[in-house]
């Protein structure tokens, strides 16, 4: 009962036939050839990739304790990390990551997730952003690094309690560095590295990735000693104040989940997955905007309506902009940005509808296949705000929205992505008309078909409205 899959060669599997520069169309015709469940050898390493939204669920919620666990690659190791201290993303399935992600989830809620501080450092961010996009003066403009900045700018008062300004030079040095980290990993060699390890000892191989990946970490390493240094146990500024109180409190215990590594990869781990992925949804966000310009009005009329041109959005209009509401969740689902989420792994022998799948098997959940699922959706390959709209107009929440994947390894920044694409968008709307540069021609809605989907580079214009 274990999934059907196409032959594979002994030692390399499927690695020569699999196309890793278009993950999502080689799974695609694989699935129209095997069914929703089906198996790939790459390597050593026994792949299930699970399509759909019934499999999807089942395998992410109903079966959530068997399948939550990480495959071990052995890039992690060059990068310090250990089996039982790796941060939360690539965390194995165990104590460390328990802790871990518990700590941050709380730690993230004191400051004021879902409450009026956090908020309004968003607001605040948009605000910078906004007078940005107006010295623009309608000229034609990439927004890209601009919403990267801000993006990483909110991480970054949680995470460090302070903000940048766009033009600081040590700043546009991170995100350079954070850049050539998402670029580096999306490329092929370091892909393949995770199925063929030998490949991270080869010279000059991995030597894009690791060096953006030491260059991050030092100055991620370098913002931790200051902190230190000025620490005062009485005062919490932000998250690593927050981590430093807990490694007071557990000095001298060696199996405690909270170390000094543990602290530099949990703070990488925010700052990586909290920016990238906010920041191209805003992205494709502006982009729809200019493509679909009657989308763009009406969610104008619904903003002059509730909130007015002069007041600052806050979470509690979102109650009352159904279609606002509606157009942002389906950004997510027709942008989908994650298109396999991050890998997860068995812990124990398990089932997906009859599959077989058996401890140490790498699970690759196909969230694009659950967001365009045909049987779902109305129009799965068209923009369609619809989707999330009752006939009375009202916002209806769908059980396939999945962006955030599902289960135990849930995305730990759902909530404040969701706040910040609210408060992002809606001022923007508020305060701006985008279109396409008169002497350009329409942007492509084609994307970039790496690990984070991205749009392809464009550029719009900014009408102060
Ligand atoms: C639109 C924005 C975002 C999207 C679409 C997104 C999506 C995802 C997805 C698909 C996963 C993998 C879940 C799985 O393994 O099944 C994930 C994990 C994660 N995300 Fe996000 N994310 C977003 C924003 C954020 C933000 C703002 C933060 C930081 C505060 C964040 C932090 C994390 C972390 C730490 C994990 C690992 C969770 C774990 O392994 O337990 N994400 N995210």
């Amino acid at each position: 009962r274990y999934p059907p899959g196409p032959t594979s060669l002994p030692f390399l599997g499927n690695i020569l036939q699999a196309d890793f520069k278009n993950l999502p169309e080689y799974c695609a015709r694989l699935r129209k050839q095997y069914g929703d469940v089906f198996s790939l050898q790459f390597c050593w390493e026994n792949l299930v990739i699970i399509n759909g939204f019934e499999m999807v669920k089942e395998g992410l919620i109903t079966k959530s304790e068997d399948t939550s666990d990480r495959p071990h690659y052995s890039i992690s190791d060059c990068y310090g990390y250990k089996e039982n201290c790796s941060g939360v993303v690539l965390a194995r399935y165990g104590q460390s990551w328990r802790d871990i992600r518990r700590f941050s989830l709380s730690t993230l809620r004191d400051f004021g997730l879902g409450k009026k501080s956090l908020a309004e450092r968003v607001t605040e961010e948009a605000g910078f952003l906004c007078s940005f996009f107006k010295a623009k003066e309608c000229h034609p403009f990439d927004p890209h690094f601009m919403i990267n900045n801000a993006v990483s700018n909110v991480i970054c008062s949680i995470i460090f309690g302070d903000r940048f300004d766009y033009d600081d030079k040590q700043f546009m040095k991170v995100l350079g560095l954070f850049q050539d980290l998402v670029d580096a990993s999306n490329e092929i060699l370091p892909q393949l590295m995770n199925f063929i390890p030998v490949l991270v000892y080869v010279p000059g191989v991995a030597s894009k990735l690791f060096s953006a990946q030491d260059n991050l970490f030092d100055f991620l390493k370098g913002i931790i000693t200051e902190h230190r240094e000025s620490w005062d146990p009485n005062v919490r500024r932000d998250f690593i104040d927050a981590f430093l109180e807990e490694l007071e409190k557990v000095k001298g215990d060696p199996r405690s989940s909270f170390n000094e590594l543990n602290l530099l990869l949990t703070v990488g781990d925010l700052f990586t997955a909290g920016t990238e992925t906010t920041s191209t949804t805003l992205r494709f966000g502006l982009l729809y905007m200019i493509l679909y310009p009657d989308v763009q009005n009406r969610v104008q009329e619904e903003i002059d309506k509730v909130i007015g041109r002069e007041r600052k959005p806050t979470m509690d209009d979102r109650a009352n902009m159904p279609y606002t509401n509606a157009v942002i969740h389906e950004i997510q689902r027709y942008a989908d940005i994650v298109p396999f989420s991050v890998p997860h792994m068995t812990s124990r022998d398990t089932e997906v509808k009859g599959f077989f799948l058996p401890k140490g098997t790498t699970l690759m959940f196909n969230l694009s296949s659950v967001l365009k699922d045909e049987s779902i959706w109305a129009r799965p390959y068209q923009f369609y705000p619809e989707h999330f709209l009752d006939a009375d107009g009202q916002f209806i929440k769908r059980e396939a929205f999945l962006p955030f994947s599902a289960g135990r390894r849930v995305c730990l920044g759902e909530q404040l992505a969701r706040m910040e694409l609210f408060l992002f968008y809606t001022m923007f709307l508020q305060q701006f008309t985008f279109f396409i540069p008169r002497d350009k021609p329409r942007p492509s809605e084609e994307t970039t078909s790496s690990t984070i989907r991205a749009p392809m580079p464009y550029q719009l214009c900014a009408e102060v409205r």
